[in-house]
């Protein structure tokens, strides 16, 4: 008795399996992408806006330095009056250059699973400070989610509404924390009581770094739009001759971080707000990390295993950005080369500064090391 030969089988049901099993693996495939997609950093569009990105205060009294730095902050504060701003830009997109909701966050691909809350974590600055970096490191958490793109809604949209602003934001889930980056708002007057209305208990990181560096970088940042504009020593007085400075100018009074920070203690604690030194976060970014991700309460997953120096770059990168097996730095837009500046002019700004960063050293308790 021999057992019976095994069913043959249809070779059109051979081949409708095979297609269903591929189909299958293609479903699997795309969904899978989608899951990834959602959490790639936005496209950062390289656009230049050619309007104020850092409307902030316009005193037009500075003595040039010698006022002491309390008598200074002490005084009344036209905020928000003309700026002087020589085509201040940001290489990062924008909301109001049109790009719409689904443009700034990758939400838009998002595989459904979460909810868009509105940030309880806000990089508010400083303007090329490191803000950047800042973010794409901490992207990097799992329990952080963050837009990608500036969107600007504390300064140039807030009319558009609160739930504009949260349409932006990616989906997280209990417990994630969602994040955006807009520099400007450190430097803007309502900013503050804007954040302290959608929620009080908001946090707020500001990237600080070198007053005098961090107005060349402003300033190299212009330039690379604008070959044209003036030299960096004649927008920085008012007159050269008597060396007065033009606090007027953007890229000036920015750096003024003490005055600025004034404003922002009007409405929130000391507490609440985090300075993250920028040149720490190029010698030891882990370090800057580890601060950061216990003010926002989080378990230090961002550790140094994260980082590597790249030589050719001269900044830390990162081992594997989020949702991504390869390294990854940051565009060429960050880590410009600045433009050689004279030292007599490098020297006024630092006299000019001393008095305010060692204001702002005491009000914040901590001596970042300009001076
Ligand atoms: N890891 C890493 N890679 C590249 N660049 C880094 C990094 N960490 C900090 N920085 C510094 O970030 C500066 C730009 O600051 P922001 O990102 O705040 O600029 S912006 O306001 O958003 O335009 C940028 O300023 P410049 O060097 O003047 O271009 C950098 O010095």
């Amino acid at each position: 008795f021999s057992p019976p030969p095994p069913p043959q089988q249809n070779p059109a049901k051979k081949r409708l399996l095979l297609l269903s099993i591929m189909f299958l693996l293609w479903v699997y495939t795309l969904y899978s992408c989608v899951g990834y997609c959602s959490t790639v950093p936005t496209l950062v569009v390289d656009s230049y806006r050619g309007k104020d990105t850092g409307a902030a205060v316009t005193r037009r009294t500075e003595s040039g330095g010698t006022e002491p730095a309390s008598n200074l902050l002490s005084k009344p504060q036209p905020w928000l009056a003309a700026s002087r701003d020589l085509l201040n830009d940001e290489p990062e997109a924008d909301t109001s250059r049109g790009l719409g909701p689904s443009a700034m966050s990758m939400s838009s691909f998002s595989n459904g699973s979460g909810s868009k809350k509105l940030p309880q974590a806000i990089i508010i600055g400083v303007k090329k400070g490191g803000t950047r970096a800042l973010l794409e490191f901490l992207r990097v958490h799992p329990d952080i989610r963050a837009v990608g793109a500036e969107p600007h809604f504390f300064d140039r949209n807030y009319e558009n509404g609160l739930e504009w602003y949260r349409e932006l934001m990616p989906k997280t889930l209990e417990g994630q924390i969602t994040m955006e980056k807009t520099p400007s708002y450190f430097v803007t007057r309502e900013a503050p009581a804007r954040i302290s209305a959608m929620s009080r208990d908001t946090k707020l990181i500001v990237v600080v770094r070198d007053p005098v560096t961090r107005a060349i970088s402003d300033y190299t940042q212009t330039l690379s739009k604008k070959p044209d504009i003036p030299s960096f020593e004649s927008l920085t007085f008012k007159n050269r001759t008597t060396g007065l400075i033009d606090t007027s100018w953007s890229a000036v009074q920015i750096g003024i971080y003490a005055k600025h920070l004034d404003n922002w203690l009007q409405y929130f604690p000391m507490r609440q707000i985090l300075f993250v030194s920028g040149e720490r976060l190029i010698s030891d970014p882990a370090g800057e990390l580890g601060r950061v991700q216990d003010f926002l309460g989080l378990k230090r997953i961002i550790t140094d295993k994260h980082f590597y120096f790249n030589q050719t770059k001269g900044f830390p990168c990162l081992k594997k950005a989020e949702g991504s097996s390869k390294p990854h730095c940051l565009g060429k837009t960050k880590g410009r080369t600045h433009p050689n500046i004279d030292p007599e002019v490098v020297q006024r700004l630092r006299d000019f500064y001393r008095p305010f960063n060692m204001k702002f050293y005491q009000m914040t308790g901590h001596d970042f090391g300009w001076d």
